[in-house]
């Protein structure tokens, strides 16, 4: 259930993808009284943030909340709840309500049950869930070859998060578990590049996740995934 879409710009991008959104959000406000927004870092989601921090919903009922996390403090460069801080929560988006997935345990691996508990704040299935790639397939902090990728993947785990130590990038991360991010109503991969590109074709391609984990969300059939790429 994987559509790609090939946007001619990232301005046209991220202006339909922001209002695409909004109206998402609005329904589930609409349907339940609230509604959810689980983001990614990384840099390709920074002009998407910004069109959404102009949308004029009831943000006050969104409660957002972050796919993965860098195990560092919120005032750190590397961190994510820094990243949306900064470029999500602020403009009509600054009533939103966030939950961060850092604490103050010592690991990821601390943590992560802490991290848990403090999601059980947001009512599942998420309404809309964005996701980013990396160029070694990556999703979230669903890295290839890492030690805790098949449990993060276990569909049969009970588990929202768990601690992760890339092999193809620094630092240790939080991130939402497969069964976590496809508890949702609407996935969307957000890719930028020629070489994202290449990643995603071959993605598509193959189907072994421990190489690209970012197949066990291309290749499945419970969550509509949307593809938005532009060069
Ligand atoms: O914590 C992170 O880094 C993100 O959640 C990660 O999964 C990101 O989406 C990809 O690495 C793509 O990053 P870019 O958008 O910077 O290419």
């Amino acid at each position: 259930m994987t559509k790609f879409t090939e946007f001619s710009g990232a301005a046209a991008l991220n202006a339909q993808f922001a209002d695409e959104i909004a109206r998402t959000l609005k329904q589930g406000i609409g349907a339940r009284g609230y509604a959810s927004l689980v983001v990614s870092g990384g840099r390709t989601p920074l002009g998407l943030f910004e069109a959404l921090t102009q949308q004029t919903i009831p943000w006050n009922n969104v409660t957002i909340t972050l796919a993965d996390e860098r195990w560092v403090g919120p005032e750190d460069d590397a961190s994510n709840e820094k990243l949306v801080r900064e470029h999500l929560l602020k403009g009509h988006a600054a009533q939103a309500n966030f939950i961060g997935l850092k604490n103050d345990k010592a690991t990821p691996f601390d943590g992560a049950a802490e991290t848990e508990r403090a999601l059980q704040a947001i009512a599942r299935p998420f309404d809309v869930v964005i996701l980013g790639m990396g160029d070694d397939g990556h999703t979230a902090s669903l890295f290839p070859g890492a030690e805790n990728l098949y449990p993060a993947l276990a569909m049969d785990s009970g588990r929202v998060c768990m601690g992760m130590t890339p092999l193809t990038a620094p630092l240790d991360r939080i991130t939402l578990t497969l069964p976590a991010l496809l508890n949702s109503r609407h996935i969307y991969l957000h890719l930028t590049g020629s070489g994202k590109r290449e990643v995603y074709e071959r993605a598509m391609q193959g189907q072994d996740v421990n190489e690209m984990p970012v197949r066990s969300v291309l290749h499945q059939a419970q969550v509509p995934v949307d593809v938005y790429w532009t060069a």
